[in-house]
């Protein structure tokens, strides 16, 4: 079968978007691996699948899949792309819809200068959350890696995220610890890995190891657990700006249970067809 998809990205943070509310297709873990490799197929870091909702009360369901082929909870930069891809297939007129996900309802807004605003829900610090294997819930933990004695932060915005602080992002261990936290015996499902470099305190610059995916150029729920963790330990004041290598997102949160609020742009690169085998 040919399966037609679009290719998109927030912030550099890249796509391939299915629409399967007017296609049927199954994607295997082997077929998402293979699509997602940047040589031998399309190249992603996350594959986002629209699907009819399960719940009346919504208007999608979005499925959100790592380039290793691992469904997961959430995707900040996608859900930017997944309501612009929505209005420009004409699924929906709407400029405000609820989609669920695997880490529950999100509500997105596309506004009128292009960009879309995401109710990210509120962040979760419980350990079991993530999860993260830890006797409390703390502001910081401190995490044995091979070693080495690294002080992080965990959150969960739908989906797993430990923050590390550095002085310089460009010179941060990315390639090295990335890695080794990602798949730490302490966070059983593996985790999302932030260097949050605290510039002012509404400015903060970060680079982030995905899991699944390796380091991407931009992250949205990244984005969102470095600004939690920092306004929970009194570092930083809401809005604060994060400076990304693909570019600039502005998070909101009050605090407490108020949502994480994340604003952003959401662009199209192209349309393609690709045989499935
Ligand atoms: N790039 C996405 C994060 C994908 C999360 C995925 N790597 C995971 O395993 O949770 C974002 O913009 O939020």
């Amino acid at each position: 079968m040919l399966l037609h998809f679009t290719k998109m990205h927030g912030l550099g943070n890249d796509f391939m978007v299915v629409d399967l509310v007017t296609q049927r297709a199954r994607l295997r873990d082997e077929q998402i691996r293979a699509l997602a490799d940047r040589h031998f197929g399309i190249g992603f870091d996350q594959l986002l699948v629209v699907e009819p909702p399960l719940d009346p009360d919504m208007d999608f369901r979005y499925r959100i899949f790592n380039a290793d082929g691992s469904e997961v909870e959430n995707c900040g930069n996608g859900a930017r792309c997944f309501a612009r891809f929505v209005r420009d297939q004409r699924l929906t007129h709407k400029r405000e819809i609820r989609v669920e996900t695997r880490g529950g309802p999100l509500t997105l807004r596309s506004e009128d200068d292009g960009r879309v605003s995401v109710d990210m829900g509120t962040p979760r610090f419980a350990p079991e959350a993530l999860p993260f294997i830890a006797d409390e819930e703390s502001l910081t933990h401190v995490l044995d890696v091979e070693g080495e004695c690294v002080t992080i932060a965990v959150v969960s915005v739908g989906n797993p995220h430990a923050v590390l602080r550095v002085d310089d992002v460009d010179d941060a261990p990315v390639a090295h610890l990335g890695p080794l936290i990602e798949a730490h015996p302490r966070f059983p499902q593996r985790v999302n890995v932030g260097f949050m470099q605290i510039v002012s305190r509404q400015e903060i610059r970060l680079r982030v190891f995905e899991r699944g995916s390796g380091e991407t150029l931009a992250c949205g729920t990244g984005a969102c657990a470095a600004v939690a963790c920092g306004i929970r330990q009194g570092l930083l004041d809401s809005p604060v700006t994060v400076h990304l290598r693909g570019g600039d997102l502005t998070i909101t949160w009050a605090g407490g249970v108020a949502s994480l609020l994340m604003t952003g742009p959401a662009e199209r690169v192209f349309d393609g067809r690709v045989a499935l085998s």
